[in-house]
């Protein structure tokens, strides 16, 4: 990361006591909404919320179908914050701006972070509107040093060198995976792994192809550095990828993946994901009290 980049820890906490000082909600869990599926923010009561653009030092979102506000409240009186929108590094942000908020979550107390996305599906076998849990991710951009947590570590946030052989929270992935069998939903549940890429284009067919060989189940443009970020300062995570579209791996078909085709497979199954991550929190525990 280039030193102008860097954001300092002061930064970080003169947010989260900005935060801490306009509202009186203390989250436990915080929630990413992925391209159009800000409905999610919906479910929390008592809620709260605050534009991007009136919060100090947040970017702004750019892309349709992120609305660009921090929602507080509860989910069945778990208290929790939601970002309806996020940074992704193709609108030109650095990842450190991308992940901002996720360390301003550790600030505000968040202990476990819930990330969704859009994504597009590798596998055999997923349907669009199908929805994946993420077991593990590939993070494309960070083989090349695109990666959040290069440049000086600070101490304070977490180690130089942290483990992500268990990013993602495997009991609150079986609890998902059980919960969707209550749901009655399971139909439609993978288990897989998300394929981080830079974007903005969508993959063309011999990309899709390396994905497919590499054991990659969905594809996106996201969620990789806010979940190295939430590991890296010590939070849980759990994360779901709305599966919108089929990722084209052969020459001559027919349909063409794009943006409109997303927001709209989010809008129908936002409802479905609403459901599957409230009775998530309803069951989660957190190491100190509500
Ligand atoms: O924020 P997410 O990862 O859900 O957004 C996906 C990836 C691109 O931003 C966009 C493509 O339609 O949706
Ligand atoms: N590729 C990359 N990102 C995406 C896709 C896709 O097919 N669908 C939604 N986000």
């Amino acid at each position: 990361m280039l030193a102008k980049d860097r954001i300092c820890y002061e930064t970080y906490q003169e947010t989260a006591d900005w935060l801490l000082a306009s509202t009186k909600h203390r989250p436990k869990v915080g929630i990413i909404c992925g391209s159009g599926l800000g409905l999610l923010a919906e479910a929390l009561q008592n809620q709260e919320s605050f534009k991007y653009a009136n919060i100090p030092n947040f970017p702004q979102s750019t892309v349709q179908g992120h609305a660009g506000r921090l929602v507080f409240g509860d989910l069945r009186g778990k208290p929790c914050v939601c970002m309806q929108g996020r940074f992704h590094m193709y609108e030109g942000y650095s990842l450190a701006k991308v992940t901002f908020p996720v360390r301003v979550f550790r600030l505000l107390g968040v202990e476990i972070l819930i990330v969704t996305n859009a994504a597009g599906s590798i596998a055999d076998g997923y349907k669009t509107g199908d929805i994946m849990v993420i077991k593990d991710h590939i993070n494309v951009p960070g083989f090349s040093g695109q990666h959040p947590l290069c440049g000086p570590n600070d101490e304070r946030f977490g180690t130089r060198f942290p483990s992500m052989s268990d990013a993602y929270d495997r009991g609150l992935c079986k609890l998902t995976m059980d919960l969707s069998k209550e749901l009655g939903c399971s139909n439609i549940m993978h288990e897989g792994v998300y394929c981080m890429l830079g974007g903005p284009t969508f993959e063309t067919p011999a990309e899709a192809c390396l994905l497919h060989k590499l054991g990659v189940d969905a594809v996106g443009m996201s969620t990789a550095p806010e979940v190295v970020v939430a590991r890296h300062c010590g939070m849980r995570v759990f994360g779901l990828s709305l599966i919108t579209n089929e990722v084209v791996k052969e020459y001559g078909r027919e349909e063409v993946p794009g943006h409109a085709a997303v927001l709209e497979i989010s809008q129908k199954r936002a409802a479905l994901l609403q459901r599957l991550i409230t009775e998530l929190v309803a069951r989660m525990e957190f190491s100190t009290a509500c």
